[in-house]
């Protein structure tokens, strides 16, 4: 009998709640990722996405008067658990930003930031994890002939692979993705919805966009967020075909946000 493997979850968040002081941003969020897929976010403006997103890489934290009751598993280890540092967690868990927010370095420097970090000195293997990640992030061949030249005399789509390349460069498991091409062109914004769809080979994605079509172009499976809750979450074809609840319809229909 053949057996069909099912993804495993590599991200299980089990009654989440967060607060920013008195605001109640995040409410008793249970939420399974699923491994090697593309998960989207969406929801209306200030309804929890990108603070869901952050709690993931724990940068949530940075926020002053923030509070988080609730677990977070990544794979099956309580990240939120106060001996779980968030420099193990973030060599697992990169990050891509809404704007490309390149080092003011070289192209190449970027990229090997993150492992000269972790200790990575030997040029030759420097050279092989840059040329590595510029190759995934298929912005290789835009700029193997000007490595030494500054990040900022790239384009803004091709900025935005090159941050990519820098978040595959310290090998995570996880690229968390915050409205990665809503400062893009429509080509640019193709150009990295295609290399989402092959990172996702290799890579758990978890992307928060305002694009409702990405979301549908893009990922496996869908989670609608309103007002710090999640209102449903199931494979994107079904959310999108015939979603569970009444506001996840009037969301998608554009009946409102
Ligand atoms: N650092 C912070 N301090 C206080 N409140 C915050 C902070 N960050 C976010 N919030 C509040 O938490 C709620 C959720 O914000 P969040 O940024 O997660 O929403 P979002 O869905 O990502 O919105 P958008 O689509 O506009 O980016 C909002 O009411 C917001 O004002």
């Amino acid at each position: 009998m053949i057996q069909i493997e099912k993804p495993r979850e590599i991200f299980q968040t089990n009654h989440l709640n967060v607060w920013y002081g008195e605001q109640h941003a995040l409410k008793d969020i249970n939420l399974s990722i699923k491994e090697k897929e593309v998960t989207a976010i969406i929801g209306p403006s200030g309804c929890g996405k990108s603070t869901y997103l952050k709690t993931l890489n724990r940068m949530v934290e940075l926020a002053s008067n923030v509070r988080i009751t609730g677990d977070i598993l990544y794979k099956e280890e309580n990240i939120l658990h106060k001996k779980y540092t968030v420099e193990r967690l973030r060599t697992k868990v990169g990050m891509v930003f809404q704007k490309p927010n390149p080092f003011p370095k070289t192209i190449y420097d970027n990229v090997a930031y993150g492992p000269r970090i972790h200790g990575i000195k030997n040029k030759k293997m420097l050279d092989e994890i840059v040329e590595n990640s510029l190759r995934k992030a298929a912005i290789w061949d835009d700029v193997k002939d000007r490595l030494q030249h500054h990040a900022y005399g790239l384009s803004g789509g091709q900025q935005q692979r090159l941050c990519i390349a820098r978040c595959l460069a310290i090998e995570p498991d996880v690229i968390l993705m915050d409205e990665p091409t809503s400062a893009l062109d429509p080509i640019s914004t193709l150009k990295v919805e295609e290399l989402i769809q092959t990172l996702k080979q290799n890579y758990s994605i978890i992307i928060v966009t305002h694009n409702m079509q990405q979301a549908a172009r893009i990922s496996d499976q869908t989670a609608f967020f309103l007002h710090g809750e999640m209102i449903e979450c199931s494979q994107t074809n079904k959310l999108f075909s015939s979603p569970a609840d009444r506001r996840t319809g009037d969301y998608i229909s554009g009946r409102f946000g």
